[in-house]
């Protein structure tokens, strides 16, 4: 066949069956085996998608580990983009954790062994200047979603170089999985300016820049060009920063968050899932908002994003934002974050309140009372019986959200917390654990993660061409996940909606941000009569299309 007789442009032959996006493998019909000369090139039955996903399943069923899961789905990306979302959308309560925390994490730490084929795009600090030209190397041309990091604070283990791209690929395969956003709009982007991590600096099959870190005016700089570069060649982009070190991840949302359409998923994604599980948990609770206090295990990104808009959220209960701020507590590795200190950071100085430097996390419990503990500190185990026996003392429903990703970096699993706790703790993770029996009664522990909000953000950013990314749409976001929680979902002791039912949730809220869109003049498209219609109707789903 000659290419101008070829339908649409589509590629034929094997180029076609290696096109992840167009290739159906045996499920081409016998008229597009015919016109794009796929004849001979498989077997002659006809596949239907049923039966493609049902052969998925039998093949994952023989893998051994969530490893071999993760490695044959991303292979199956490579080779059949409808089919791997086909399957992973089919039960996220099972796929979730492979595709996404904690098997991502294990899959970056080993990411120059198990990779087999490159995905995205990696900007290494030695192409500085040619930031436009490579990102015009990428095949798609209308790019909406662009999740970057640098590697440096990949979940909670650390620096992991260039390795850490496993992270803005599993993002993107949410944005997709979770609320429809269209997957040839996505591009994961690396920005390698080298690794501190020594053990990857000696591994031979390391595939980053060999080099320690650059930092300070060379990187601001090559951050400057990426964000410039983005504008120019995706003119109606949004920029997720992802598992940045916080010394770069504050001051980067800082500077480009009224400048561009951006937002940074573990200050702002983090925040929002946070303020949606402490809404929904005071539903179990019956105490106002106002009445709260708050003791965060770690100061970071996280630990003061989420402190900033809970907040926010009291100052709008009714609270003086300065007594909203004083009613949330930083714990660092220094001990209690407390205004005598001199090695804090301008952005954690807000919670920096009067009081002594407490050393311990359980002295600091006994002297603030809080009503909620969350742990943002990557430190396994943080929350031990004395910290979770404190707060059950404390409080008759104690709120204990070990946020920390992945699972082996978890201040406390459910079972720790419901067992010292006598299954009274409003418990959520940020990597699942599986129901807990106390009594006779089976708990459901929720994931309190940001997969909750940023697809959904996403969704609405998306659909309405956001210019900015605001704090108000997190915090509509958040009451719009708290208000999907069932009373049966709670009595379960659930205080997020079911994982299984996340693409529905997603609209849900991202019908509730683009209203928000709408309402701040953010919105680049004309405002529709129909919000909810005009979402579902630009959402993506994994069905293979005709080609003729
Ligand atoms: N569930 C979810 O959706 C999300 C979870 N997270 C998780 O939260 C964790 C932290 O992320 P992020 O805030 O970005 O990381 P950061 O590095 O910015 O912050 C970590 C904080 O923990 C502190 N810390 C380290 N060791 C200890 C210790 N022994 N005792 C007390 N505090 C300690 C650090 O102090 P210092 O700076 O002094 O070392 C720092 O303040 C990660 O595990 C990440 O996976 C993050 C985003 C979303
Ligand atoms: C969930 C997430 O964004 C993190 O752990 O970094
Ligand atoms: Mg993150």
């Amino acid at each position: 066949m000659t290419k101008a007789s070829v339908p649409g442009g589509i590629p034929t032959g094997m180029d076609l069956m290696q096109n992840p996006r167009l290739n159906k493998g045996t499920a081409f019909t016998e008229a597009e085996r015919e016109a794009f000369g796929l004849i001979g090139l498989m077997p002659e039955g006809i596949d239907t998608e049923e039966n493609r996903l049902k052969r998925i399943m039998l093949q994952l069923a023989k893998k051994s580990t969530d490893m071999g899961r993760y490695i044959f789905l991303q292979s199956l990306a490579d080779n059949d983009r409808t089919l791997f979302y086909k399957t992973i959308m089919s039960d996220p309560v099972r796929f979730m954790p492979i595709v996404y925390t904690p098997t991502v994490g294990a899959a970056c730490q080993t990411y120059g062994h198990i990779m087999r084929r490159p995905k995205g795009i990696y900007l290494g600090i030695n192409r500085k200047g040619r930031i436009a030209e490579i990102l015009r190397h990428w095949p798609e041309k209308d790019i909406r979603f662009i999740v970057v990091t640098d590697g440096e604070r990949i979940l909670g283990l650390g620096d992991l170089g260039t390795n850490g791209m496993g992270i803005p690929i599993g993002k993107l395969n949410l944005y997709t999985a979770c609320a429809g956003v269209p997957p040839r709009m996505t591009l994961p982007v690396m920005i390698d300016v080298g690794t501190n991590n020594e053990a990857l600096l000696r591994d031979p099959l390391y595939m980053g820049l060999k080099q320690s870190r650059v930092r300070g005016k060379d990187y601001d700089d090559f951050l400057e060009e990426f964000v410039q570069a983005v504008q120019e060649v995706f003119p109606r982009c949004c920029i997720q920063f992802e598992d940045f070190a916080n010394v770069n991840a504050v001051p980067l949302l800082e500077r480009y968050r009224n400048r561009v359409s951006c937002f940074n998923d573990d200050i702002q994604g983090t925040a929002g899932v946070a303020v949606a599980g402490v809404l929904a948990a005071l539903r179990i609770t019956g105490k106002p908002l106002t009445e709260q206090r708050f003791l965060f295990l770690g100061a970071g990104s996280a630990g003061t994003g989420i402190a900033n808009l809970l907040s926010q959220v009291m100052h709008q209960a009714g609270l003086p934002l300065e007594e909203a701020r004083a009613r949330c507590h930083l714990f660092d590795i220094e001990g209690l974050v407390v205004e005598s200190r001199n090695d804090l950071a301008s952005f954690q100085r807000p919670f920096a309140h009067k009081g002594e430097q407490l050393r311990s996390f359980a002295e600091a419990i006994e002297a603030l009372k809080p009503t909620g503990i969350i742990g943002v500190s990557a430190v396994a185990k943080a929350f031990t019986q004395e910290v979770i026996e404190a707060m059950a003392r404390l409080n008759e429903r104690p709120i204990v959200f070990p946020y920390s990703n992945p699972t082996s970096h978890a201040e406390c699993t459910a079972e720790e917390a419901y067992k010292w706790s006598e299954g009274r703790a409003i418990f959520a993770s940020g990597s699942p654990f599986p129901p807990v029996r106390i009594g006779d009664k089976t708990l459901v522990p929720g994931q309190g993660n940001n997969v909750y909000i940023f697809p959904a953000v996403g969704l609405a950013v998306y659909a309405t061409e956001a210019s900015r990314v605001t704090d108000g749409m997190f915090i509509t976001a958040a009451r719009a996940v708290a208000e999907q929680v069932t009373q049966a979902d709670l009595d379960a002791g659930l205080i997020y909606p079911p994982l299984s039912g996340i693409l529905e949730a997603s609209v849900q809220v991202a019908v509730k941000v683009a209203a928000e869109i709408f309402k701040e003049g953010q919105a680049r498209v004309p405002e529709p009569e129909d919000i909810e219609l005009y979402i579902r109707s630009r959402m993506w789903r994994p069905s293979y299309k005709q080609l003729l």
